[in-house]
């Protein structure tokens, strides 16, 4: 183990877009997905969308089989095995749903990469059919940040997430996002950690706009390419720091204990 926690947002980073349109606009069922979406939460939308595409005859089995054809960049798949390898812990932080990230990352066979997955609840019920909802129940409490939709504040995972690491001895953070619902978790991170947005996204709008809030480093990419350039790049910088840290501490632990153990000379010439 590193000491590093690498936190990925899923839809435009893991994977090159969104699960939830994706999934709608192969089955073809745009049109009434962009009826539903004034009316009700994106959740509750999507909740219905899996009520009705089952009403339509579309099977589990069917909207898998679009799940598995995701576009995802050829070089996201190394990059996260890598970013494994070198000990770092992997977590995902996604507004999408469980259902749909554990089928593609499964698919991928990088599921056991992951020691955590952070999304919307999503699960196939007793009548064979996809259910999607909220990770905070909007409707019992709300989670009180303003800059989050109502059904997820990553911001308070993040949080959640630091709390749990201070005991674990674990370090740093580095965090890779696209949306807007990754500024509010980017605010969060220490001057230790780095913060990864992609370029000309809407969280790198916002804290291009919001430079002086962020403690975090700041490391822009642009494609899964650059994602592994720069993601490697962070670990391998964090670890090289780490050892000089252990190596400064082991220095100063020997001189502490030569000190106090070893004998004096008894003749210096
Ligand atoms: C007001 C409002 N507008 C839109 C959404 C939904 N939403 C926003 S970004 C996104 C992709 C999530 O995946 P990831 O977090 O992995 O990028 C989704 C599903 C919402 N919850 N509330
Ligand atoms: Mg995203």
């Amino acid at each position: 183990m590193s000491g590093i926690v690498v936190i990925f947002d899923f839809d435009k980073t893991i994977i090159d877009i969104d699960s939830d349109n994706w999934v709608v606009d192969e089955l073809g069922a745009t049109d009434l997905f962009n009826q539903l979406l004034p009316t009700m939460p994106w959740n509750s939308v999507m909740d219905k969308m899996m009520n009705e595409l089952n009403l339509q005859g579309r099977s589990i089995e069917d909207i898998e089989n679009v799940l598995k054809r995701t576009p995802i960049h050829p070089r996201v798949v190394p990059a996260i095995k890598a970013a494994y390898a070198l000990g770092c812990d992997l977590r995902v932080l996604s507004d999408a749903n469980l259902f749909y990230i554990e089928t593609i990352l499964k698919h991928l066979g990088i599921r056991e990469y992951f020691s955590e997955i952070n999304t919307n609840p999503g699960f196939v019920d007793d009548k064979r059919k996809l259910r999607i909802l909220p990770y905070h129940d909007f409707h019992v409490f709300s989670h009180g940040c303003t800059l989050c939709p109502p059904n997820m504040c990553k911001g308070k995972i993040v949080e959640r997430i630091q709390a749990e690491l201070a005991k674990e001895g674990k370090k740093r953070i580095i965090y890779l996002g696209d949306g807007a619902g990754d500024f509010c978790p980017s605010l969060k991170l220490g001057e230790n950690d780095c913060m990864m947005p992609r370029k000309d996204f809407p969280v790198w709008d916002l804290i291009c706009k919001n430079r002086k809030l962020l403690k975090a480093e700041i490391h822009e990419w642009t494609d899964g390419e650059d994602l592994e350039r720069v993601l490697l790049q962070l670990i391998g910088k964090m670890m090289l720091m780490e050892d000089e840290n252990t190596n400064q501490l082991f220095d100063c632990k020997f001189e502490t204990i030569a000190h106090e153990v070893l004998p004096k000379p008894l003749y210096v010439p």
